[in-house]
């Protein structure tokens, strides 16, 4: 039977994911915690969380407010264990020191982003979530009932079949909840749930989070300046400004609290935004050192209205040290499992964007054509040598530069998605990094392949199989190491960056390849440049490939200066001997930016720094 659903609303749910768990309930607490950055070279660093203490109470929906730039999200990204550099001080879970491996087993981190896949849709999503997030010895039948219950209680099971890309900004926001529901973690972070919902949304999303709190979550997230009545719907607040804390309590204990430090609100006013010009020294500075001092910078927790909650100085809390590195975090699923997904993923995604995939076959078609037009039937001519020389450098051309550029602007936009998603544990980094390398497989070999059949016929190169082959083969290596090239410097550069970078290496590529400049005539310190330009390898291997073994050309002019290819190659420095030593070179090639690749990708993951 289909759930009840009204898809503005949210429904109660049946209890599949949503159990009482009260005895797996969190408590989170920080004694002492500093981040510090650095500002750059020689600028020093800067405190952005000054030696702030507090307590996160289980079945609570706990606000962090504060002016912008207080360090809320930097607060919420220390606890988390998102982030782990320039972080002091104790973070324990339950009275014990928090373990990320364990800890990220047991909560989840809902950025301010949607980092959704916009071409799947809201069914397709969660299912893949599910594949992945839910252990293998659940049933299928029990994983979709969990999708449905999650999708009606969040009011969003009349969009299962609509794309990501077509949901409203509070769909989007749900659904990232939905997403991280599905292993029914039981602490939540999210940075700032309510930005860029209308006041409605904004109240169905907080009602939502308020829901899942009660049912004995810890859920904590940084909100801006909300509404009386949203500010109202939080059980919790912890005000921080300029990253000391100001308030820790309960929401309906803001304004005792104030009044009792002679601050009233004014009658009428909203306390979360008296507080929040409090907080940004409206009212004058020493009005923030007063609330500061009273809440003894998170120490105090009498506002919470807990009474058997312990303070903050009675915890069993060890010395204060660095907070522990992370370890490789188990998943739920084996990389067997995380792989078929993904590729099942990466499937769907490249059927939904045709665009793409078709855009790639016809660029190869016409370049193709119109190099086979340039330079038609003359592969076999003894006065064409040189033009056939310039061909396979210009096909060259078009395989590096247009691959290169594709993954330095397609790929950054999938290192959000993969952080986000790694973090949380669907998946690996490494079943992610095969499943992509598989994934561009077929359509990089069909491409390479008609081009090769285009431009081989049109331009009249001899109809040998073996040279055909050793021709689409070189092409198609080419076409994977620039593709590797790529997500090197997608993974380590801005899209900005990389459009300027990619190209000055193409440049660098270009001039050491031997072609324009004779590989006799460049420098003997720069010879190293020509050892690592896989461009010269791949023309060394084409020339060979089409030149070797050739005899007399086919003259149909009066005089023909490079009848003979080896002429020819001798006066550009090139021999026709070289294939498989190029072959190889290339295959090392290959295998080692992949490798650089991937450890990038794993550096840039693990930073978590978002360019
Ligand atoms: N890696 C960093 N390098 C330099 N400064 C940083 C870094 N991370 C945070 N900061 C600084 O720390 C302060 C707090 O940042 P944070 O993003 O936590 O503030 P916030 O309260 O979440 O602000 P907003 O509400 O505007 O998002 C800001 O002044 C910010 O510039």
């Amino acid at each position: 039977m289909e759930p009840k659903d009204d898809s503005n609303g949210l429904c109660e749910p049946k209890g599949l994911f949503i159990k009482d768990r009260k005895q797996d309930q969190i408590e989170l607490r920080f004694k002492n915690l500093y981040y510090t950055v650095s500002l750059g070279f020689g600028k020093g660093t800067k405190d952005v969380l000054k030696n702030i203490n507090g307590v996160f109470a289980p079945s609570q929906l706990v606000a962090i407010m504060g002016p912008s730039g207080a360090g809320k999200s930097s607060l919420l990204d220390v606890i988390s264990g998102y982030n782990l550099r320039g972080v002091r001080g104790n973070v324990t879970v339950n009275g014990e020191e928090r373990r990320l491996d364990s800890f990220r087993r047991l909560s989840c981190y809902i950025q301010q982003d949607d980092r959704l896949q916009p071409l799947l849709t809201v069914n397709e999503n969660m299912h893949i979530a599910a594949n992945l997030k839910l252990s293998k010895d659940k049933t299928q039948k029990y994983k979709d009932a969990v999708v449905d219950e999650i999708l009606s209680t969040l009011g969003l099971y009349k969009c299962k079949a609509t794309r990501t890309a077509r949901l409203s900004g509070g769909q989007k926001k749900r659904l990232s909840i939905a997403l991280e529901l599905i292993n029914n973690p039981m602490v939540m972070f999210l940075d700032e749930p309510t930005t860029g919902l209308d006041s409605s949304s904004c109240s169905q999303c907080i009602s939502l989070l308020q829901l899942l709190a009660h049912q004995g979550r810890t859920i904590i997230c940084t909100i801006h300046q909300p509404s009386a009545s949203l500010f109202q719907m939080f059980d919790q607040v912890y005000i921080l400004s300029q990253g000391t804390c100001l308030y820790q309590g309960s929401t309906g204990n803001v304004i005792p609290y104030l009044s009792k430090l002679e601050l009233p609100c004014p009658l009428y006013h909203n306390p979360a935004d008296f507080v929040i010009e409090l907080a940004c020294g409206d009212h004058g500075n020493d009005k923030i050192e007063k609330m500061a001092k009273e809440i003894e910078n998170g120490k105090c927790v009498t506002w919470t209205g807990h009474s058997d909650l312990l303070a903050i100085n009675d915890a069993p809390l060890g010395a204060p040290k660095k907070i522990s590195k992370e370890v490789d975090v188990v998943h739920e699923t084996s990389p067997y499992n995380q792989l078929k997904c993904l590729l099942h993923r990466g499937f769907l995604k490249c059927k939904r964007d045709p665009d793409l995939t078709y855009l790639r076959i016809i660029v190869n078609i016409i370049v193709s054509v119109l190099l086979g037009t340039l330079f038609l039937q003359i592969g076999d001519d003894g006065s064409k040598i040189f033009d056939n020389y310039n061909l396979l450098f210009s096909l060259l051309m078009h395989h590096v530069g247009s691959t290169l550029m594709l993954n330095i602007i397609n790929f950054p936009a999938e290192i959000s998605i993969l952080t986000k998603e790694h973090f949380n544990r669907w998946y690996s980094l490494k079943s992610y990094y095969i499943a992509m390398n598989i994934l561009d497989i077929p359509i990089t070999t069909f491409g390479c392949l008609i081009f090769s059949v285009i431009i081989y016929l049109m331009t009249g190169q001899p109809l040998e199989w073996n040279r055909f082959g050793m021709f689409t083969f070189i092409c198609w290596l080419m076409v994977l190491i620039s593709q590797s090239l790529g997500f090197i410097i997608g993974a380590w550069f801005s899209v900005i960056n990389g459009n300027f970078v990619g190209p000055i290496i193409v440049v660098l590529l270009m001039v050491f390849s031997g072609f324009g400049v004779n590989l006799r005539d460049i420098p003997y310190l720069l010879k190293w440049g020509t050892e690592i330009s896989f461009l010269r390898y791949g023309l060394d291997a084409l020339v060979a490939a089409m030149y070797d073994k050739r005899g007399i050309l086919p003259c149909y002019t009066l005089y023909c200066h490079y009848k003979y290819p080896s002429k020819f190659l001798d006066e550009v420095a090139m021999t026709t001997d070289h294939f498989n030593y190029d072959v190889y070179a290339l295959l090392i090639t290959l295998l080692i930016t992949r490798v650089v690749a991937y450890f990038l990708l794993r550096l840039r993951v693990r930073s978590r720094v978002s360019l």
